[in-house]
């Protein structure tokens, strides 16, 4: 599903009602009728008690006229709340109030905070609660009657569903302006909003819904930006077929270069996640004193020890020959997890990124690595996919953490320009981007996988999907998305946190059999 900012969804409104020709009172009629649908469907006892729709001056309000409407016509008991005076109501907001008016749904009107005062009662009973005050259209901070209306629907104990966004958010960084409403339901019309799916907004946003509002599929194929929100619909569209007639060449030989003494589970769990991915074959490269132990761990994948190693128990730069001539015959590569912190293994790393022949995920210790030196990756031999957390992405670009979970979009991009690779950038709500303008926000996840071990899972599981011939920005977006997933189906199943690295990547398996059965919408 395409995710948009608030100026791409007015261009795509506009192109719709301009050039395709569909009424703009058509487009809004769609989206208070699909508002009330999912309201009824979810709420349908709070409804049946009353509702109190918000309504601002602008379409958002027009929206929750119809609303209106369409619960008036059902027999359900509504009342209107204006927070414009009438004459700002113009266009198909006019019209719906118009309409509003003449099947005698209860207007009540709010101008000043004193008569809104007045009216506090209404908002705080209400069994349940509309919020139409702004949508895509808010343009300042919030302040006055509007701030207070804000402020009163988030002290009310009924359930909010809030028309398009809660009232008082930005569509485009997801930070409340002045204050925002804390919805229950967030009913959105036609795509996903930015400002929705990051943080802060997610927690605003509560349970998101998609409504359609008769935007032709063609005009979002079209002309909507190649952004896209990572759900369960769209890894069910990409996930690919296992031909019948295959064997384990199939589904690609994969080489992990991780682990060193001490880091050694950090190998197994990368393995672990790539062999429950359905990669062909794997084989574990560490230095030669490890090899054991890590066979006698993960019988699945084959193991080869290498020498010399560093006092460390890493692998050491003078093996880089040997492993980039063994390389040429994998297809694709893992490259940093526990692999090493010292200067003779950061070395190493830093030749393999480069040098590496196949697509390789780069991780951990490799990042650590290349701090600062994201241009090097310019040159590298086949493409990278990089999956730093945000410390290691301040490292990367020599920004301080704050700055980098202030604007996590913007850097991702920045970095997949700098390094013209695809980026990762993991943490709540984890976004990728491509060199090529691509991008992407997940919608899977939750704070158990806050985990150590959970990042060497999921470069495992990535490169175990460039193994099997998913292109890079396309294998980084399925990846996160099942990591995440698997988090949240271990979150219910298991428990909300305490679940493990390694039960993530068990997890895997039921994931891809949900999604070869998914038949939903979103
Ligand atoms: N044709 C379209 O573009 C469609 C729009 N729709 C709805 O229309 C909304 C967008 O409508 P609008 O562009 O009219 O914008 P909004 O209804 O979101 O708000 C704009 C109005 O609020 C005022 N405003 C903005 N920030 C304010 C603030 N902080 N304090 C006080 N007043 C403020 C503006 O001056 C303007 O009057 C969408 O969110 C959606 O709900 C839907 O009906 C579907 C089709
Ligand atoms: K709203």
């Amino acid at each position: 599903m395409r995710l948009v900012y608030a100026a791409e969804m007015q261009a795509l409104d506009r192109f719709t009602i301009q050039e395709v020709g569909v009424p703009a009172e058509v487009l809004m009629e769609n989206a208070g009728r699909g508002v009330a649908e999912i309201l009824l469907s979810r709420f349908p006892e709070e409804a049946r008690r009353g509702t109190l729709i918000l309504c601002g001056p602008g379409n958002n309000g027009g929206d929750g006229l119809v609303v209106a409407r369409h619960l008036h016509q059902r027999g359900l008991p509504v009342k209107v709340l204006l927070l414009a005076p009438e004459e700002k109501y113009r266009g198909e907001a006019g019209i719906n109030l118009r309409v509003a008016r003449y099947a005698g749904i209860p207007l009540l009107r709010a101008q000043d905070e004193a008569t809104l005062e007045a009216l506090a009662p209404e908002i705080l009973g209400a069994p349940l609660l509309v919020d139409a005050l702004f949508g895509t259209g808010l343009s300042r901070e919030v302040s006055g009657v509007f701030a207070r209306a804000i402020e009163l629907m988030n002290q009310a104990p009924a359930p909010v569903v809030a028309v398009d966004m809660p009232s008082g958010l930005s569509a485009d960084t997801g930070r409340p302006l002045g204050v925002a409403v804390r919805a229950t339901l967030t009913a959105t019309m036609a795509l996903p909003k930015v400002g929705q799916v990051i943080y802060p907004g997610r927690e605003y946003v509560g349970e998101l819904r998609v409504v359609d509002i008769g935007m032709p599929p063609r005009v979002i194929e079209e002309r909507a930006p190649a952004r896209f929100y990572l759900t369960r619909k769209w890894a069910a569209g990409c996930l690919k077929g296992r031909p019948p007639e295959s064997h384990k060449g199939t589904f690609g030989h994969l080489l992990v270069l991780a682990g060193s003494r001490g880091k050694s589970g950090a190998a197994v769990l990368c393995a672990r996640g790539a062999l429950r991915a359905g990669v062909g074959l794997v084989t574990l490269v560490s230095a030669a004193s490890l090899q054991p132990l890590l066979a006698s761990y993960l019988p699945e994948a084959l193991t080869w020890g290498l020498s010399p190693e560093t006092p460390e128990g890493e692998l050491s730069p003078e093996c880089a020959g040997e492993i980039l001539s063994r390389a040429e015959r994998m297809r694709a590569a893992v490259l940093g997890p526990g692999f090493g912190l010292s200067e003779a293994a950061g070395q190493l790393a830093r030749r393999l990124a480069r040098e590496l022949p196949v697509p390789t995920v780069l991780d951990a210790d490799a990042l650590t690595a290349l701090s600062g030196r994201l241009e090097e990756l310019k040159e590298a031999r086949a493409p990278r996919v990089l999956t730093p957390h945000p410390g290691e992405m301040a490292r990367l670009l020599g920004l301080p953490k704050e700055e980098i979970q202030a604007r996590r979009l913007e850097i991702a991009r920045e970095a997949a320009r700098k390094s013209h690779q695809v980026v990762v950038l993991k943490g709540a709500a984890t976004v990728v981007a491509a060199p090529d303008g691509r991008e992407a926000v997940n919608s899977a996840g939750n704070p158990g996988l806050a985990q150590g071990g959970t990042g060497d899972v999921l470069s495992g599981l990535l490169g175990a999907l460039l193994a099997q011939g998913y292109e890079p920005f396309e294998a980084a977006c399925l990846a996160v998305y099942l990591h995440g997933a698997a988090g949240d189906l271990l979150s219910r199943r298991v428990g909300p946190f305490g679940f493990t690295a390694s039960e993530v990547a068990d997890a895997l398996p039921r994931l891809f059999r949900e999604l070869v059965l998914y038949a939903g919408n979103i």
